[in-house]
């Protein structure tokens, strides 16, 4: 890694979407890639994800909380999802969540752990200010809490294309971890998958969180450069976990 005298600061990139650079420190990187490694053991472990196309993501990924991934038939129809876009149905949303892993080896997603809770919302607090967070406990009134984590695993030649974070029916910020190897994140606009766009460098340790006009911005990762993890991690490759409020 080049050499840098000045630390890397807090930048906002778009109007509610905040880079914080080293937010995890090295104890709890190393706790999370250990938590990480267990979650993609099966039952319902790590996978790889159809899309409705018919191709493969680069991405291998693992679900906490609620499964995400590609709905299999539309209720409406009882077609395979690619094969009748005319639909005015749930073919409109080929990915939801459910509770099983569907579309891997059909066991129930693992819990979304406490530590993740807690994690989103120091990450909501230290992006915005203390009273931002947008999702919190349960109870009358109360935003829905975070409760579904995906994570990520890019080997050098993933990526992942641009897309919105839209099947959640809470508004509540995206928060997104990184951890090994640093990537390009492409951060767009909610208007089009193309242009404007900001380029942004995550590495591991670094937060982005993307919530209100953000929260449904396009983004993507169109490059990891391989070997850039931090030796004492022990990671070769890219682990991105996101933390949502679901709110179904
Ligand atoms: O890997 C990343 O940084 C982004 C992941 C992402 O956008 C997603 O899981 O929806
Ligand atoms: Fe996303």
């Amino acid at each position: 890694m080049d050499a840098e005298l000045f630390p890397r600061e807090r930048a906002e990139i778009a109007p509610g979407a905040v880079h914080l650079p080293d937010w995890l420190d090295a104890a709890l990187q190393r706790e999370l890639l250990d938590a990480c490694r267990r979650w993609a053991r099966p039952p319902a472990g790590l996978r790889t994800v159809r899309t409705p196309g018919g191709g493969t993501m680069t991405a291998r990924q693992v679900c906490l909380g609620l499964h995400w991934g590609p709905v299999p038939a539309c209720p409406a129809c009882g077609r395979a999802v690619r094969d009748n876009p005319a639909c005015p149905g749930p073919h409109q949303y080929p990915y939801a969540y459910s509770r099983t892993a569907v579309d891997g080896d059909g066991a129930p997603v693992k819990p979304f752990p406490p530590l993740l809770g807690d994690l989103a919302h120091r990450a909501v607090t230290d992006a915005y200010g203390a009273d931002a967070c947008g999702a919190g406990p349960h109870g009358a009134g109360a935003p829905p809490p975070y409760d579904i984590g995906l994570i990520n695993f890019y080997g050098a030649d993933a990526r992942m294309g641009m897309h919105r974070d839209g099947d959640e029916r809470a508004d509540a910020p995206v928060v997104s971890l990184s951890l090994g190897d640093t990537c390009v994140f492409r951060f767009g606009n909610t208007g089009t998958r193309t242009r404007p766009w900001t380029d942004v460098e995550l590495r591991s340790g670094d937060l982005f969180v993307f919530g209100g006009p953000a929260r449904l911005a396009y983004h993507g990762v169109p490059r990891v450069h391989p070997g850039t993890a931090p030796p004492e991690l022990g990671l070769t490759g890219r682990l991105n976990i996101t933390l949502r409020a679901g709110g179904l």
